[in-house]
């Protein structure tokens, strides 16, 4: 994520980024990479589905649970929708949620159907790491029903 994209797209240009979503996805896949796209929370999903209905499609959607910019903001439950809205339109995708993350919010998350959980505070805060990574990896198989 950055603050201002204007400041990167001669550089993305020179790197071989494209206007064309369908070639930029493609040139992505053609390297074995897994283009994904990402939602900040004054974002409709209907604006995503575009980008997942044809044949370029990303395979992944990040649905940020706090505005970008910094860690150890407040989870945003409102767009637990958006992520219904995926999951229930699309099962197999990876639903990734990005932000105020923690005990208290995980279930929400895992419950409304994202699989891949962005961590920053609770990680790196915790005295032991491995444990609290595990236990968001339980609810999110829990609500999987593979736990
Ligand atoms: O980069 C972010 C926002 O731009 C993330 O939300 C952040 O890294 C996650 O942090 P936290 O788990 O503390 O909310």
């Amino acid at each position: 994520m950055v603050t201002n994209p204007l400041d990167y797209v001669e550089q993305l240009e020179k790197a071989g980024a494209s206007g064309n979503w369908g070639e930029l996805v493609q040139r992505i896949k053609l390297k074995s990479m897994w283009p994904g796209v990402a939602l900040k929370p004054g974002t409709n999903i209907e604006e995503v589905y575009p980008l997942l209905d044809g044949e370029d499609s990303v395979e992944m959607v990040l649905i940020m649970t706090v505005d970008p910019g910094f860690g150890g903001q407040k989870f945003m439950p409102e767009m637990m929708n958006k992520v219904h809205a995926l999951r229930k339109k699309y099962p197999s995708l990876d639903i990734e949620v990005d932000g105020g993350l923690g005990p208290s919010t995980i279930d929400m998350a895992a419950s409304a159907g994202a699989n891949c959980i962005v961590a920053g505070s609770l990680v790196f805060g915790a005295s032991d790491p491995a444990h609290v990574i595990s236990l968001m990896r339980k609810s999110i198989e829990n609500a999987q029903g593979v736990g």
